[in-house]
């Protein structure tokens, strides 16, 4: 469990340790953007590409996205608005941390827009694995460049007919530019006019927003808010179920100081950060891992 839902007290029969007071930081003004990377996904915990298998949040996961919700509960968060992908382990940390927040019956926009990039014929690979296999820096380039994609899925690949025919794409993308593979380039080029044409407006007419999705879709979306050089991007490991705010002005881009904001203690945040980093240097020892996806 992570720190935002511990409680902080003393030891039994102590009295609780005083807390310091918190300087509190004068409140930026702007429109309040929440943005949220899904809970450990079942294949997060597997150390296995995903993309766009529809896998669903591990226990861990689930627990990320209560205390994700604890945290905005703290931060007094009141939304109107939510948006996710059609990707079960982004609508469920969506749900939970709605459902934490008693706002369970606002409106949830759901797309494929915003989906986790495409991983093509890596999907379902240990990442451990497709390091030895491939080495560091070419894996490396796979998962975080942010131009070159992954190889094509191919129609014989295991996950290809699960993925085409699943019910959650009848409202897009259609069949002829239904991905097959995306780099960062293309994630963004299909996430950005959801962002543009359906959460700008909302966010414009003063609404408050919350928008649950994946670790790339959302790195496109801040590559574009802090305007990061695809260099800079390439550094960005978006950590699972800590909400970020942005504060943003009317061209939508951050107010100083109004860049992405953790709410968790910033320790689990970096520690969480790295931990997604090294995915392709975990060993099976550290996954525990119960099967693969690789399918028979
Ligand atoms: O497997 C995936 O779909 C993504 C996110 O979990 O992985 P990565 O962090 O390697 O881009």
């Amino acid at each position: 469990m992570s720190d935002c839902c511990k409680c902080k007290g003393g030891k039994k029969g102590e009295a609780p340790a005083k807390e310091k007071p918190v300087e509190k930081k004068p409140e930026l003004k702007g429109f309040k953007v929440i943005m949220v990377r899904h809970g450990e996904s079942e294949w997060n915990k597997q150390n296995l590409f995903c993309g766009w298998v529809n896998v669903d949040l591990s226990d861990k996961g689930k627990e990320e996205a209560k205390c994700a919700g604890e945290a905005l509960k703290k931060e007094c968060a009141k939304f109107d608005v939510a948006y996710t992908s059609v990707l079960k382990r982004a609508q469920i940390t969506c749900d939970t941390i709605l459902e934490v927040l008693n706002q369970k019956d606002i409106p949830i926009v759901k797309s494929w827009r915003l989906n986790e990039r495409h991983y093509g014929g890596l999907t379902g690979l240990n990442k451990t694995e497709t390091v030895q296999k491939f080495g560091e820096e070419q894996v490396q380039i796979w998962r975080r460049s942010f131009d070159t994609p992954p190889p094509p899925m191919k129609c014989d690949h295991p996950y290809f007919e699960e993925i085409m025919r699943d019910e959650i794409y009848k409202c897009g993308p259609p069949m002829e530019e239904f991905p097959r593979f995306e780099s960062l380039e293309l994630t963004i080029k299909r996430c950005m006019p959801f962002w543009n044409d359906c959460i700008v407006p909302e966010i414009k007419a003063g609404k408050k927003v919350l928008i649950a999705a994946h670790g790339n879709s959302l790195r496109g979306i801040v590559k574009t808010l802090d305007n990061l050089s695809d260099e800079e991007i390439m550094e960005l490991n978006l950590p699972t179920g800590i909400p970020f705010e942005y504060t943003l002005d009317d061209s939508m881009k951050p107010v100083p100081g109004g860049s992405m904001r953790f709410l968790g203690d910033p320790e689990t945040v970096q520690k969480a950060m790295e931990d997604v980093k090294n995915q392709g240097k975990k060993t099976k020892e550290d996954t525990k891992e119960e099967g693969k996806g690789e399918k028979k």
